[in-house]
């Protein structure tokens, strides 16, 4: 990460307007169908439907999305991007969708991102697809200690062309790469996946901290190159900078 990156808790909209609900496995009676009297929140209707890019300054906003079965560890990596926190073995299920805001400074610019939190379970798959057609970026990610997250990343792939813009930004991660004894996903198996889809990839822990930051910088980056009208040309690219930044010798933890 260069020097000049940074990440502020800048204050703008609603920030930190944190609508996500949880609900534990153990006490939770969901139908069959999954829990049908759920709608979310007026103000993250009000969001979705409008186009969300602009803050009130006039700054552009950028929507991100962490996507994922569920227990893959989306909550903890934004928590821990957002607070610097994890909470070990505090496993409540994401119910509906929620967003937190963050401004971060990347190449002296700030860039707004406003990230959005899903539930992963099958059940609100509905909910989430509404707002996959604004993002302008998604980070998709599967736990490297189950296989059956990793094998879905193909589905989910393959939902996010159908729902999402032709030009989003894709980020695949394989999350609690701290699990070396558990861990049934080799690197490589992800770095493969990643190219065949020509995404970006990169193993994080949330509970280590471990690319954390990296994983949202490289995508801000991106979309700042982006807003400022260098789509075109190839001065960055973020698979390449995500690929240089995590095979660095402070990375030999994720080499497994
Ligand atoms: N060891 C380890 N555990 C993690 C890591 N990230 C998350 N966990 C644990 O994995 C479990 C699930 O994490 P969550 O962040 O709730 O997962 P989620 O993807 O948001 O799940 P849903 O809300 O159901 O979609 C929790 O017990 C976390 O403590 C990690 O990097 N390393």
């Amino acid at each position: 990460m260069a020097a000049d990156d940074g990440i502020e808790d800048e204050v703008f909209e609603d920030q930190h307007l944190n609508v996500l609900t949880s609900e534990n496995h153990k006490n939770s009676t969901p139908s069959p169908t999954g829990y049908r009297g759920y709608k979310p929140p007026q103000e993250v209707l009000n969001l979705a439907e409008s186009d969300g890019t602009l803050s009130e300054t006039g700054q552009e906003v950028h929507k991100t999305i962490l996507l994922g079965d569920s227990g893959v560890g989306k909550t903890s990596l934004l928590v821990k991007f957002d607070t610097g926190k994890f909470q070990q073995g505090n496993f409540a299920a994401t119910v509906g969708i929620g967003f937190t805001n963050k401004v971060v400074t990347v190449d002296d610019c700030k860039v707004k991102l406003q990230i959005w939190d899903t539930a992963g379970q099958e059940r609100f798959r509905s909910i989430t697809h509404a707002y996959y057609r604004d993002a302008h970026a998604l980070l998709l990610l599967y736990d490297v200690t189950n296989k059956t997250s990793f094998d879905n990343i193909r589905a989910w792939l393959t939902e996010i062309r159908e729902y999402a813009k032709d030009d989003v930004v894709i980020m695949l991660i394989g999350n609690k790469c701290d699990c070396n004894s558990e861990r049934l996903i080799r690197r490589e198996d992800g770095d493969r996946l990643a190219r065949e889809y020509n995404v970006a990839f990169m193993e994080t822990s949330a509970k280590m901290g471990l690319n954390v930051d990296l994983a949202f910088m490289s995508i801000a980056r991106e979309l700042n190159y982006r807003q400022n009208g260098n789509y075109d040309n190839n001065r960055f690219r973020v698979q390449d900078y995500v690929r240089e930044q995590t095979y660095a010798p402070s990375c030999t933890n994720c080499n497994v």
